[in-house]
């Protein structure tokens, strides 16, 4: 498999190339040449399969040879190894036609380690027997950063610098990251929101001086492997709910549009989904752009779901691409206006090519907090605020009758303990496995959102690379 740049103009890679480089070298996103497709009979065939063994069958196409079939299989059983569910990613019903996916049994209780802990095998793996070394960068707004050290902390040949924005996470979220001593970890709290931090992040790989001393990767859903990672749960959800005969919604919530594009891209592959509805919070840049075309950033507000407090949105790039005929030049030419002027429309083909598939709802914090109360009161699930901003879309949405709607739980609800217990006045506890987290040493930096004070750092603790 081969894999192209949204911009157009950055080298063409196989998959491992793709992973490493993680963001394309014209600032564009690495997609793959064309979507591999499963027939209804192989989709069927997924049933009853581990979910190691279907994330073989449906990432197998996108690896090509970089690996063998009985490599990946190894990866794979490795890193859903570490998940504390025997499903890997369990479905709870709530009512009738409500469903949640729990993608949080991994080790830091968001959907993030499904494919982190993937992630952190594969770099390993590319880099064993070569003596190239990585230096990761990556912006998070609390969920992404804790995955991503986990998955690489004491790793040989990889270095981790994580932006976040200071204040801006939970202190769980935050204790994640920082209480993690690993020499070659290095957490650093940006005075700006996750946009400034994401923003820093694209310019430090645009910046020959780090990119080529430094051979920067991504750990960010900029990197194809994330999202490859993604579409297995998609598949292993709608196959336990009677797909492909049956198709099946799921409602997503949404910040940089990575897990909702892995939809998209299961849909691609075959997978019949009824319904993809988008939700966000009041950060609301998504829902504007696939309501009424218009692309253009508000002001970052801070809410009680800080993982998803983002204004632009790093995947749609990739949808805006593939809806729009992959004509990377044209693509280049209008994200380069959004850049210069914070705004863009969609244009028709765009509108329309996502209108067949996509829903959109805005949810403001009283309708979280009340779909919070409904799964505590009705379904008896204590359930996180961003799995509750999905959750209200999804009962807003009027579906044919009889198709289930999953909504993906995307973190377990100790990470915003404060909030959950404001909402449904139950404080969630701690999962035993993340420990003593709030009696360890914590160690980060404080920087100011430059190139030149993150830029300096980077070079004063990173290896250059061989
Ligand atoms: C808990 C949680 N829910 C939802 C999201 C939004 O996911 P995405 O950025 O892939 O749209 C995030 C952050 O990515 C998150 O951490
Ligand atoms: N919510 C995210 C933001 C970064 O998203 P990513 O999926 O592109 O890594 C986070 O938790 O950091």
């Amino acid at each position: 498999m081969r894999y192209f740049s949204t911009r157009g103009t950055a080298p063409v890679l196989d998959f491992r190339g793709a992973t490493l480089a993680g963001l394309a070298a014209d600032g564009g996103l690495y997609v793959p040449e064309t979507w591999p497709t499963l027939s209804r009979e192989a989709i069927a065939g997924l049933a009853g399969l581990s979910y190691a063994e279907t994330a073989v069958r449906i990432m197998a196409p996108f690896i090509g040879d970089a690996l063998t079939e009985d490599e990946l299989r190894d990866l794979c059983e490795t890193a859903y190894g570490r998940f504390s569910h025997a499903a890997v990613t369990p479905l709870v019903q709530l009512d009738h036609d409500q469903w949640l996916l729990e993608l949080f049994h991994g080790p830091t209780l968001a959907f993030k380690d499904v494919a982190l802990q993937l992630l952190g095998l594969l770099f390993e793996r590319f880099l064993t027997g070569t003596d190239k070394r990585l230096t990761i960068i990556g912006a998070t707004s609390g969920d992404t950063g804790s995955a991503a050290i986990d998955a690489v902390a004491g790793r040989e040949g990889v270095d981790i610098f994580m932006l976040h924005p200071v204040g801006r996470v939970s202190e769980v979220q935050r204790r994640q990251m920082t209480t993690v001593l690993s020499p070659n970890v290095h957490n650093i709290a940006i005075e700006g929101d996750f946009d400034t931090a994401q923003a820093l992040v694209k310019t430090m790989f645009a910046t020959p001086a780090l990119a080529d001393t430094y051979a920067l990767s991504a750990v960010n859903s900029i990197n194809w492997a994330r999202l490859m990672a993604q579409v297995v749960y998609y598949f292993y959800a709608a196959v336990r709910l009677g797909g492909p005969e049956r198709p099946v919604a799921f409602a997503v919530p949404t910040g940089n549009f990575g897990d909702v594009f892995a939809g998209y891209v299961a849909a691609r592959m075959g997978l019949p989904i009824a319904k993809l509805i988008v939700a966000t919070n009041v950060n609301d840049i998504l829902h504007r752009a696939l309501t009424a075309g218009d692309y253009s950033k508000g002001t970052v507000e801070q809410t009680a779901t800080p993982s998803m407090d983002i204004q632009v949105s790093s995947n749609f790039e990739r949808l805006l691409f593939d809806l729009g005929g992959r004509d990377g030049h044209a693509l280049a030419a209008q994200m380069k206006g959004f850049e210069a002027t914070g705004a863009m429309r969609l244009t028709n083909a765009q509108s329309q090519g996502a209108a067949g598939l996509f829903g959109s709802e805005r949810v403001d914090p009283d309708n979280m907090a009340m779909a919070m109360r409904w799964a505590c009161e009705k379904a008896g699930q204590v359930i996180d605020p961003h799995t509750a901003i999905g959750l209200a879309a999804a009962r807003r949405q009027a579906l044919a009758p009889g198709v289930p709607i999953v909504t993906l739980a995307t973190a377990h609800p100790a990470k915003f303990r404060d909030a959950v217990e404001r909402a449904t006045g139950a404080r969630p506890v701690l999962p035993a496995r993340v420990g003593d987290l709030f009696e360890r040493e914590e160690r980060y930096v404080t920087l100011p959102a430059t190139l030149a004070a993150v830029g300096d750092y980077v070079a004063a603790h990173a290896h250059p690379s061989r």
